[in-house]
């Protein structure tokens, strides 16, 4: 059977870093991310033949991102020295994982975390995150399908 999916990208700026990376990437530092989500109908195409309108994944998701990772410093809750730094800085915001954020589990953190609670209600779920952290590095993840 087809399967069908309205993608939605969505870009933001953060600060973070690998805390334990074996070199550069243990500093503190930030990306321009673009992130895509992939949505897929719990039941089918509505009337006019939509997944869901692009603008609903926009207003959704990109308005937890925005809320939450744009313009934020994200900082793995074992990473105590980037936090009491961070945290030094009035008015920072800081958004704490309880993963290291790594390209690959912050696009979990969307695909588990966030989208099952802002897309409840609408229809929806997301089959895929794709994150891309730089021009040459993403990280995907996607949901079982068995
Ligand atoms: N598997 C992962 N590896 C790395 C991650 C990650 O999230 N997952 N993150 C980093 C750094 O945070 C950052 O992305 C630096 O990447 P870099 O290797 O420098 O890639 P660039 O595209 O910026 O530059 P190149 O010149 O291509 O190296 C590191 N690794």
């Amino acid at each position: 059977m087809e399967q069908i999916h309205a993608v939605r990208r969505i870009q933001f700026a953060a600060g973070h870093r690998v805390f334990q990376h074996e070199s550069k990437c243990r500093n503190l530092h930030g990306h321009n991310y673009v992130a895509f989500f992939h949505a897929r109908a719990e039941s089918g195409l509505d009337a006019i033949g939509r997944v869901i309108d692009f603008s609903v994944l926009k207003e959704k998701l990109g308005g937890w991102v925005d809320e939450n990772w744009d313009h934020g410093f994200l900082a793995w809750e074992k990473d105590t020295e980037a936090l009491e730094a961070i945290r030094k800085v009035p008015g920072q915001k800081v958004y704490v994982t309880k993963r290291n954020p790594t390209a690959e589990n912050m696009a979990l953190e969307l695909l588990l975390e966030v989208a099952p609670k802002v897309l409840a209600g609408t229809g929806v779920t997301l089959s895929r995150v794709v994150l891309w952290e730089t021009e040459n590095c993403y990280a995907e993840v996607q949901v079982d399908v068995r």
